[in-house]
């Protein structure tokens, strides 16, 4: 494809983001995947080519823009190699016209940046929230070392700060190595790891992962477990949950089972392990303001409704989390937002109103405390933005 042609289609392909994203369509990644298969004239250098315009106008626009092509153009303005692409070629985009305005540009709508920075962030730390992310993995210590990994991997630096994680230098995929076919390592960001380690799991523990997803923190438990106990993890997306069991046994975990769970129902389909967990962690459903850098596109889905319901849904799950720990446990609340209203604030809302729970400290070697907890953002700390705070139950 030229250079034009490859603009073209990124334009194209960016009216479909706009419109998925205004509709509650497919994700960004998902619809640049489908588009790529349905064209097979695009080689490896054009999809790389295109997806890296698609996602860099992405980031640039804080706002939906109005148009694949509004949003191009606001690249464009700073790019004058890209400028010059607008020629009018065969397959090419047309010239850009003199009434034809650019999208404005900004990190994200603005309620959100309101509600960014009220939530301390500066606005050096808002824009770092659309950075490119890093590659990291997590060495899976059941079946190796971070030695052995990093010695077949190369360009693999250790993250200091969590026990088994590498930082690798590029951002070629790396679920082609045999050493991931082979279950020693997985994919899963620094913070991540953090905040699964900071929840304290030990061998021989019995630990609900209430919101599981796809098992990446269930595994990280179980790791830290060294494989003995049992990790019940649960949610209520079937899909996500049914690719925890093939993850698990390339793992090597063997004390994870699955719960799905209905929405609403949790506590009733829970109620065998009232009072009886040592640990429960609560990766609650949330914003996902702190991996925009990944899903840059998600602050575009992102509506104060929406926020208001991520809220109530975290606040009801505290609820029935609390309910499962015995006295004695403990209970791991963790968003990727960098939000108050999702992190601190449900905290104290949740201690306010639980006399029997006291917050424990929560320290590592990278994280700023924030209320009762700590919080881990990319400016500061190079991770995905997480919040992640410790509690107890006395009695
Ligand atoms: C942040 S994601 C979890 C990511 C996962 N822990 C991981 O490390 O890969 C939040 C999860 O909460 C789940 N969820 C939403 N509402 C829930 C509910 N009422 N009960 C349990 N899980 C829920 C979502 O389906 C989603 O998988």
């Amino acid at each position: 494809m030229t250079p034009a042609a490859r603009l073209q289609l990124a334009i194209e392909l960016l009216d479909e983001v706009l419109t998925a994203a205004r509709t509650r369509g497919p994700a960004a990644d998902v619809l640049l995947a489908r588009a790529f298969a349905a064209r097979r004239f695009a080689g490896s250098k054009d999809r790389r080519a295109i997806r890296g315009l698609v996602y860099d106008a992405i980031r640039l626009c804080g706002e939906l823009p109005e148009s694949g092509r509004a949003a191009m153009i606001a690249l464009a303005a700073a790019r004058p190699d890209l400028a010059a692409l607008f020629d009018g070629s065969q397959y090419g985009p047309p010239p850009i016209g003199e009434a034809e305005r650019p999208a404005p540009i900004g990190v994200a709508p603005a309620w959100l940046v309101q509600a960014l920075e009220a939530s301390g962030l500066d606005s050096t730390e808002c824009k770092a929230l659309l950075d490119r992310a890093p590659l990291d993995i997590r060495v899976n210590l059941l079946k190796t070392t971070v030695e052995a990994v990093a010695a077949e991997i190369q360009g693999a630096t250790p993250l200091a700060f969590v026990p088994a994680g590498l930082r690798l230098d590029t951002d070629a995929p790396v679920e082609g190595t045999p050493a991931y076919a082979d279950g020693r390592f997985e994919v899963q960001d620094g913070g991540s790891q953090l905040v699964s380690h900071l929840a304290g799991a030990k061998r021989g523990m019995a630990v609900i992962d209430l919101c599981a997803g796809g098992g990446g923190k269930t595994l990280a438990l179980a790791a830290s477990m060294h494989g003995q106990g049992s990790v019940l993890a649960c949610d209520i997306d079937r899909p996500r949950l049914s690719r925890l069991a093939p993850r698990a046994a390339r793992a090597g975990v063997t004390i994870a089972t699955t719960k799905l769970l209905n929405p609403g129902q949790e506590q009733a389909m829970l109620e065998d392990w009232r009072a009886r967990a040592d640990l429960v962690v609560i990766d609650a459903p949330c914003s996902g303001t702190g991996t925009w850098r990944r899903n840059p596109e998600a602050r575009w889905r992102l509506t104060p409704q929406l926020l208001d319901h991520y809220v109530a849904t975290q606040a009801r799950l505290m609820e029935v989390g609390a309910g499962l720990v015995r006295p004695g446990g403990a209970l791991v609340y963790i968003t990727c937002s960098l939000l108050d209203a999702e992190g601190a604030g449900q905290v104290d809302r949740f201690l306010a109103a639980h006399g029997e729970w006291n917050a424990l400290p929560v320290a590592a070697a990278i994280g700023t405390p924030r209320g009762k907890g700590l919080r881990l953002t990319p400016h500061r700390d190079s991770t995905d933005g997480f919040f992640v705070a410790k509690m107890v139950r006395q009695c």
